[in-house]
């Protein structure tokens, strides 16, 4: 069964090795590793030196200390001679200043890395999305992936990122610790292990019970997340209330929001009961290591000074485990959700298409459609076209007609070069379109679409997005292609021109009707300028004056082109050079509309119900 969306990590085992719970933490370190190395590589490795260098100063501290303590203890129980001690007291200050500004300069490298790891990672992520081939939208399994990694893994990388600058902190900070023991005598050393013994256990065990719950925590929090988005959103408000759906909605946020909280509860009781057992079993240890400490004295092999500095060194590495198992929580979530983002950056750059091969010729003079197939990702056996053949000559303009879903949109979309077929030949004068490269091909046509893209920018930039890199200095070609399409009617209205921004998410924002965006759509579309033009239903959404209108503008666009239009108003495609009849992805029938409504067959059919339906004349034969 599919997994959906809301649902992740339901393999984690129930009890978890240390192994397993080290290598979930691997999950969040290398993808931040590799981000790290191309985002800031030299501050990356500056900040492990400092902290390199912090942890040697703890060691150089603790020495001092026991230095300190030993002139001091060497005296008593007078204090005749304080000369001796300001030394090794002035040292240990200026040491101390020393780790201080290492610890600073750490935490700012940090939060200057944060934001940076997250910029790289979401320029990356983005780079493979708008690079993979068109297809990819279409299977369900990419499409979640990628709101995956978007939603999730990238705010954790960003978070992972500080967890790993302080969890390596920590951990030299213990290994500091533990060098000055060993140093100050060799038996030290394992009494550190005995005492941060049972901290360590009660860390791993609580690292054990997050771990556990962390699917259904996830699962969860997705569930109620997407509940919430669509109680919050924009574009899903108006179906809401037209549907009277709010009660559904909440109902469906507390289903899982409750769940979540009694998940949480749960989750946290058992936290306090682990953190109840780890700091009785650190006052143990602590006992243990008195009691070791103090047989270490009696049988004189250290001194006073030396018991002393052990003591604030285990403490201090007992505060430095505490921090790393900290933030090792912190990696061990972190590492589910960044996982999301690695997969799909792995396995969608395997997806984008090389740019090489040879450019697509400057006018394409014959696209030749040889046996052509096409089957959406995820659909096996279900074909969308089966075995089409055609031929579209430049200059000429060819209609693809048929009921809804016979796959008009889909070989439109295969003729512009946005799909590859699954069998047969898309040849451009003679050349596979797989040998010439994307971005030529492209660059030789225009779509106008049913719902075009609202670009949330101003009304220039929603024409200007047709080529944005096009000069035209006095926008000339933008007040043409205005004009043309009587977009300049629809600016005329706008309060700012021009520069009003279309969006009604943002102050002083303004939104237009389905018609409206359609001829900015046509304006764009003819700014773009290309041999190709493809124009799928560009006129659904509008009444019939505008439908007038952009056809008016469509006819200007065409001139000169090879134009591929689809509609489903028949009366539009009487003048079309060929018309295509489509059923269920085949080609049925195809010719002169005069030879079509001769031959009688699915298309005279249905233009005469057209007719009957609108009440107009038959006056087609
Ligand atoms: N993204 C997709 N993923 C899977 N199947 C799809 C996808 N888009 C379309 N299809 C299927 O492919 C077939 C052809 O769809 P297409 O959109 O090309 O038809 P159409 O003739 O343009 O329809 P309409 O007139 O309704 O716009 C349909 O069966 C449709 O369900």
């Amino acid at each position: 069964m599919e997994r959906p969306y809301w649902h992740l990590g339901g393999d984690a085992p129930t009890h978890p090795g240390v192994l397993a719970l080290v290598r979930r933490v691997g999950l969040a370190v290398r993808p931040v590793v590799s981000v790290l190395r191309r985002a800031s590589p030299r501050v990356a490795a500056a900040v492990v030196v400092l902290q390199l260098l912090a942890g040697a100063a703890t060691t150089s501290t603790l020495l001092l200390g026991t230095e300190v303590l030993g002139r001091l203890l060497a005296q008593a129980p007078g204090f005749s001679q304080p000369r001796v001690v300001l030394g090794p007291l002035l040292l240990l200050g200026l040491m101390l200043l020393v780790k201080l500004g290492l610890d600073s300069a750490t935490a700012m490298m940090g939060a200057y890395l944060a934001p940076r790891v997250h910029r790289v990672a979401e320029e990356a992520l983005f780079r493979v999305s708008l690079d993979v081939e068109l297809a990819c939208f279409d299977d369900p399994a990419f499409y979640d992936r990628l709101h995956r990694a978007r939603d999730r893994g990238l705010m954790h990388l960003e978070g992972a990122t500080t967890a790993l600058v302080e969890a390596l902190s920590a951990l030299f900070s213990v290994g500091g610790a533990a060098l000055a023991l060993l140093w100050l005598h060799p038996l030290l050393l394992p009494l550190l292990v005995v005492a941060l013994l049972p901290e360590g256990w009660a860390a791993l065990h609580a690292a054990r019970l997050q771990y556990v719950g962390m699917a259904t925590t996830i699962s969860l929090t997705r569930q109620a997340q997407m509940m919430a988005e669509l109680a919050t959103q924009r574009e899903s408000a108006p179906e809401i209330r037209a549907n009277q759906a709010q009660d559904y909605i909440l109902a469906e946020y507390r289903q899982s929001a409750v769940a979540l909280q009694d998940h949480l509860v749960h989750l946290g009781l058992l936290g306090a009961k682990a953190a109840l057992w780890g700091r009785l079993m650190s006052g143990l240890g602590l006992v243990a290591t008195f009691v070791a400490l103090g047989m270490m004295l009696h049988a004189q092999w250290l001194g006073l000074a030396v018991a002393g500095t052990a003591v604030m060194a285990i403490r201090s590495a007992s505060t430095a485990l505490t921090q790393l198992m900290v933030m090792m929580h912190g990696l061990f979530e972190k590492g589910l959700y960044i996982s999301d983002y690695r997969e799909f950056i792995e396995e969608s750059s395997s997806r984008v298409r090389p740019p090489s091969g040879v450019e697509a010729p400057e006018q394409p003079g014959r696209i030749e459609l040889q046996g052509v197939s096409f089957q959406y990702p995820g659909q096996e056996g279900r074909l969308a076209l089966r075995d089409i053949s055609l031929t579209l000559e430049a200059g000429q303009s060819i209609a693809l007609v048929g009921e809804n879903g016979s796959g008009k949109s889909t070989l439109a979309r295969l003729i512009g070069g946005l799909y590859h077929p699954s069998a047969g030949r898309i040849a451009w004068d003679g050349v596979d379109v797989r040998e010439l490269t994307p971005d030529s091909v492209a660059d030789r046509v225009v779509m106008v679409l049913q719902d075009p893209i609202r670009w949330p920018r101003s009304a220039r930039d929603n024409v200007r997005l047709g080529r944005h890199r096009r000069v035209d200095p006095d926008a000339r070609a933008l007040r043409e292609a205005a004009e043309q399409s009587r977009a300049h009617e629809v600016i005329d209205t706008l309060p700012r021109g021009w520069e009003t921004l279309l969006s009604r998410q943002f102050l002083g924002g303004q939104d237009l009707s389905g018609g409206q965006w359609q001829r900015l759509a046509v304006a764009r579309g003819l700014y773009r300028d290309a041999p190709l033009v493809i124009l799928d239903e560009p006129t659904a959404p509008l009444d019939a004056k505008a439908e007038h209108a952009v056809y008016e503008s469509l006819r200007k666009l065409a001139r000169g082109r090879t134009v591929v239009l689809i509609t489903h108003r028949l009366a539009s495609v009487r003048n079309a050079d060929r018309i295509y009849f489509l059923e269920r992805g085949a080609l049925v029938e195809q010719g002169r509309h005069e030879e079509l409504m001769r031959e009688n067959g699915r298309y005279a059919e249905l233009y005469r119900l057209q007719t009957k339906l609108h009440g107009l004349d038959d006056d087609s034969e």
